[in-house]
Order: C-alpha cells, then sequence, then structure tokens
C-alpha cells in the first residue's frame, strides 16, 4: 500500500503537489490522472524517494522508500522511459540494474520475455523506438518482482496493440495481489485500466474513487433542449424550468442543457410557459467530458482550439447548479434511457469500462528496428 498524508512540494514559488492525502491499495489498478502539469510525475518521484517533500509523508508498506529495507524488491517504477544509457544495449542495461539491486542475472532474461524484447535484448538502446523504450522501462520495473508498481505515462508512444498490453498487464500485476499506480491524463484509458481513480488537478486533490462511482456520478442523464431563436424564449423557459428545480446551463451553441427533470416533464414546463420547442433530447456525459469540466480549472497549459463543447455559462437569471447537482440522482431517473423507454433515446455512455480481458498473454513480440534506426 501507498499512503500520502498531506504531501506537498514546492519548488520556489511554484507549488507542484498541495496537500495531497490518498491511499493507493494493494491487488487493484489505481489510476493517476490530471491534465499537463498537475503535479503527477512529482508525486511519483515523492514516493520513490527522488525528490523529497516540503511538507507532508509519503509511504510505502508503511516506511519512507529511503528506509525501506530492499527497496527495488518491494518497490519497481517506471517514471522516465528515456533514462536508459544508449550505448547499452537492453540486456546489458538491465543487467546493470540487477546488479545494483543483487537481482539474479536470470531475472533479466525472464523480465525481457515478459514485455516481449527477448528477440531484441542485443541490440543498443538508442535504436529504440518510444514504444521499445517504454517496454525496456517496464522491464526495469519488474526486475525486482515487487509487490508495489508505479507507471507513469506507460502507454506513450505505444501502438494500439502495445497500449492493449500494458492494459493487461497491469491488470494482471494486481490481479497477482499487486499495488499498481498508474499515471495517465486521459480519462478514457483509465476507464479502460484501471479499478480506482485519484484526479488531480494543480496538485490538489480532485477526486479519490472507484471507476464505478466516478461513472455512476458523472455519467448522468442530461437533455438538450432548443427553442426557435425568438427574443426571450430561451429565458422565459429556463426560468419555469430552474424553478421546477431543474439546472440549467447553455451550450455554447445556445441550447439548454438541463438535468434534474425528465423529458415529459420539460416538454409540459415548455408547454405551460408558451415556449416551442425544436429539439428535446436525451444525452449522457461522456467519461472524457465529466474528466474536463473537473479539471477545466486545474489546466496549466490550454491550447488555442477550445475544442468540444464543454458547458457553458448558466443562463442569465438561472442558479448555478449546487454541487451534487450532475451527481446520482440529479439526471434521469434510472431507466429513463433504457430499452423501451422512448424514441430517439441517445446512445449508451460511451466510456463504460470494457469487460475484463481474458488472462494476458504478457510477453508480445516486437519487431526489431532496421538497421537505419541503429
Ligand atoms: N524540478 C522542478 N523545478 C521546478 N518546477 C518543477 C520541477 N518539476 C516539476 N515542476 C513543476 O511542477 C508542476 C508539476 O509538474 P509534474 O511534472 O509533476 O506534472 P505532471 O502532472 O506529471 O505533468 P505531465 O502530465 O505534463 O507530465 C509543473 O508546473 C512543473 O513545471
Amino acid at each position: 500500500m501507498i499512503e500520502a498524508r498531506g504531501l506537498t512540494k514546492r519548488y520556489g514559488p511554484k507549488t507542484a503537489v498541495h496537500d495531497l492525502s490518498f491511499q493507493v491499495r494493494p491487488g487493484s489498478v489505481t489510476g493517476f490522472l490530471g491534465p499537463n502539469g498537475s503535479g503527477k510525475s512529482t508525486t511519483m518521484r515523492m514516493i520513490v524517494g527522488l525528490d523529497a517533500p516540503t511538507a507532508g509523508t509519503v509511504t510505502v508498506a508503511g516506511r519512507p522508500y529511503r528506509e525501506l529495507p530492499d527497496a527495488a524488491r518491494q518497490v519497481g517504477a517506471l517514471l522516465d522511459a528515456k533514462a536508459v544509457h544508449g550505448g547499452r544495449t537492453a540486456r546489458q542495461h538491465l543487467l546493470c540494474l540487477a546488479q545494483l539491486s543483487g537481482i539474479p542475472a536470470h531475472r533479466v532474461d525472464q523480465v525481457l520475455e515478459l514485455v516481449g524484447l527477448r528477440a531484441v535484448a542485443h541490440l543498443r538502446t538508442k535504436g529504440f523506438s518510444l514504444g521499445m523504450g517504454q517496454r525496456l522501462g517496464i522491464a526495469a520495473a519488474l526486475l525486482g518482482d515487487p509487490g508495489v508498481l508505479l507507471f507513469d505515462e506507460p502507454v506513450n508512444g505505444l501502438d494500439p496493440e502495445g497500449i492493449h498490453w500494458v492494459r493487461n498487464l497491469m491488470k494482471g500485476l494486481a490481479a497477482e495481489g499487486r499495488t499498481v499506480f498508474v499515471s495517465s491524463h486521459l480519462m478514457s484509458e483509465m476507464a479502460l485500466t484501471a479499478d480506482h481513480l485519484i484526479v488531480i488537478g494543480r496538485g490538489q486533490l480532485l477526486a479519490d474513487m472507484s471507476v464505478e462511482e466516478f461513472i455512476a456520478r458523472h455519467s448522468t442523464g442530461f437533455a438538450l433542449v432548443r427553442t426557435p431563436d425568438e427574443p426571450g424564449a430561451r429565458e422565459k423557459l429556463s426560468a419555469a424550468l430552474t424553478g421546477a428545480g431543474g439546472a440549467v446551463r447553455t451550450e455554447p451553441d445556445g441550447a439548454l442543457r438541463v438535468t434534474g427533470l425528465d423529458l415529459p416533464r420539460i416538454s409540459d414546463l415548455a408547454h405551460r410557459a408558451d415556449v416551442r420547442l425544436w429539439e428535446l433530447s436525451p444525452h449522457r456525459a461522456s467519461l472524457e467530458e465529466a474528466y474536463m469540466r473537473m479539471t477545466q480549472g486545474a489546466v496549466d497549459y490550454r491550447s488555442g482550439y477550445a475544442g468540444p463543447p464543454v458547458p457553458g455559462p448558466p443562463v442569465p437569471g438561472a442558479p448555478v447548479p449546487a454541487p451534487g447537482a450532475y451527481g446520482p440522482g440529479a439526471g434521469y431517473p434510472p431507466g429513463a434511457y433504457g430499452p423501451g423507454a422512448g424514441a430517439g433515446f441517445g446512445p449508451p455512455p460511451p466510456a463504460a469500462p470494457a469487460p475484463a480481458a481474458p488472462p494476458a498473454p504478457w510477453a508480445a513480440p516486437v519487431t526489431p528496428p532496421t538497421s537505419e534506426d541503429r
């Protein structure tokens, strides 16, 4: 188990991690999610003693990493796959690490096989592709057969087959009872890989819950309501909906996004307010959208292109939804989207976790690089 308490890291005036407290438990994959620069790598570095906390503590199996007896056999980490001496072969690189930690040489061949690099073990790592480098980093993390594993963005640079392999590897390691902590900035990836999520933004904890709970809380239904472009129509409807207990926001395209009221009620309220409707359709927020909404105030680096619509500001006069307005029970009643619930209902939530993959054949062969790569 990994346990952080009030963990804080400041670099001069910059607070990279602020008062983080969480536990990462054995037997499951815990996803560590946050936008770029949110403090994931800093947190992981503090877990393995590469950075000292400014305040607070973080322990592995009850002790700070540096006080762990035989730490290399207890904790394995992939933090920076590029931190490899390019002049060494993959096997030499792992042998050096093994010797430093008193790990027998035969374990090197085991992990090379496990990560699918056996065929290229004799090649210098400077010719390795990004994906091969990631596999080598994963092999290094597995060398000591540790009970606690940390992976910082392990699918970076991997092709779909490699991503699938990493996913199964993480799940397999957790199924063996290990503690698996894996960072990513992709909610969609974590929804498929992790059992539990720790979400941070600007170094602070935003969510700590199971993936199931995250889905239950954030994949709530909402209705999109569109009125003709008549003066005051939208405002009149918005007032009627909020008066009836709905939460209303304006989408960038002018549609109203309504939670807390079912479709027939919205229709009745519109009728009573004498507002015509051009659209009344049910939707579900995707997990990616929920994650973006959760972290949008905590993004350090934003592109000029705003991307897909994130809910806009509340309609003038409409109350801002209370915390939890989008939470359990705030959307349509269970089954409102189910079979037979009505025509024109939207698609199911797109990012629901996939069924567990069958036991993984972890070793996946890698194509050796061409001579140009070397
Ligand atoms: N050694 C350092 N000196 C100064 N600032 C640092 C240092 N390391 C990290 N930071 C800053 O701390 C913040 C958190 O960085 P960190 O690398 O931990 O984030 P991250 O969530 O891992 O980001 P990414 O997903 O982009 O890797 C950033 O603003 C970063 O610039």
